[in-house]
């Protein structure tokens, strides 16, 4: 059985479990239907004609997702399947052989996907590798090699495990530049944690851009989570400290910290992030247990540039990659991996707060591999 045979049949029990468990009204199809694939695209584009000053004032009504995991994971990245699933198909048309032409196609395929140029060169490697080698014929056998090397990719690098403080409060801090998605998925994990049982509060140490401190703390209230706020321009540091000693106070098991995300010249930022390190540490030994950088997958390769800003200026342990939802350019995810070697820890699949998923490359690969065959 090929690999992506493998994974069909593994997600196929899995979704059978889900939808015997769900209501009709809340049936979402999973892969096969373009209709509903459609329909979101729609949503997002409504969402997207809103003006920025518009979107940043809202905080959206906590309504509890009453679909399945997997479905809403699976819906998430429809753009992605849809996109990339019509150009393998346009390519299997004309596939003739594992040639330099098709090798070439598929290579366009792979960097309108947004995989960058050196992660797809990798993956093209492999293909003309294997192909030969396995004697593949068919379109559906390079698909198959193509989708297992993703996944063998994926998987070639070690992470750094996330180990909870026994201690004391385990802090999170999380990174990124403005408009990432910071806030919101601060918010977003706040709410994860409290659903797993773990007394959480956040700290909103975004004093840079007017309203960051007042739209976490409205996520807070309607969460039912604490939030130490920094005044306006009050130094990030400073405000920190007062979340360290607020959490420690109250027994929280878990701080995260939203910063404020101006890149500024690389020395600032790094200033700023040790001194953040330094008083973090100070007031509670060994933390922040995470730094977990969010990145807006609709950016692009643009990403992975803010990323090696921030990598260089502070250990990020871990990407949260944002509006996933919102991108045909999923690719990013494997960008991500090979050129920074992080892992993808999350994926935010819309503005709801509860549109955050723990990342799982196979549930992810399922995700875009679509009716690729058909
Ligand atoms: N569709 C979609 N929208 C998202 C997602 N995550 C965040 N957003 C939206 O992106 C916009 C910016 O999010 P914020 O959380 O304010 O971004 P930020 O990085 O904190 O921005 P600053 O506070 O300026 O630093 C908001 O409209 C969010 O609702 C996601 O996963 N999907």
């Amino acid at each position: 059985m090929g690999f992506l045979d493998k994974l069909r049949k593994k997600f196929a029990n899995e979704q059978q479990d889900v939808e015997s468990t769900e209501t009709v009204e809340n049936e979402v199809e999973p892969v096969e239907d373009t209709t509903t694939a459609d329909k979101e695209v729609i949503e997002q584009e409504v969402v997207q004609t809103q003006s920025e000053e518009q979107q940043e004032s809202v905080v959206p009504e906590i309504v509890q997702s009453d679909r399945s995991d997997a479905n809403r994971y699976l819906s998430g990245l429809s753009k992605t399947k849809v996109s990339f699933t019509q150009k393998l198909k346009n390519l299997a048309r004309g596939f003739k052989g594992v040639d330099s032409d098709f090798l070439e196609e598929l290579m366009i395929v792979l960097l309108e996907a947004d995989l960058g140029i050196d992660t797809a060169e990798k993956l093209i490697k492999q293909v003309e590798k294997r192909s030969d080698k396995e004697k593949a014929t068919t379109m559906k056998e390079v698909n198959d090699i193509l989708f297992e090397e993703m996944q063998t990719l994926y998987n070639s690098f070690e992470d750094a495990p996330f180990i909870e403080n026994a201690d004391g409060p385990t802090v999170i801090l999380m990174v990124g530049v403005n408009g990432s998605g910071k806030t919101t998925t601060t918010a977003k994990l706040a709410n994860m944690f409290k659903e797993d049982g773990k007394s959480v509060m956040v700290t909103a140490a975004d004093t840079f851009r007017a309203g960051a401190v007042d739209q976490l703390k409205r996520w807070a209230d309607r969460i039912g989570v604490d939030c130490v706020e920094g005044r306006a321009q009050a130094d990030p540091a400073s405000v920190i400290v007062d979340g360290a000693r607020f959490a420690k106070e109250h027994n929280n098991d878990i701080m995260i910290a939203d910063t404020a995300g101006r890149l500024q010249n690389k020395v600032n930022l790094m200033n700023e992030l040790k001194k953040i390190h330094k008083v973090i540490d100070k007031e509670i030994p060994g933390q922040p247990a995470a730094v977990w950088l969010v990145i807006d997958a609709t950016t692009g390769q643009n990403g992975i540039s803010q990323a090696k800003e921030f990598m260089g200026a502070t250990n990020v342990t871990g990407v949260i990659l944002t509006k996933l939802d919102g991108s045909a350019k999923g690719g990013i995810v494997l960008a991500i991996r090979n050129m920074l070697g992080l892992p993808v820890k999350y994926v935010g699949l819309g503005e709801g707060v509860d549109d955050l998923r723990p990342f799982d490359i196979d549930t992810f690969l399922y995700g875009i591999m679509g009716d690729i065959d058909a």
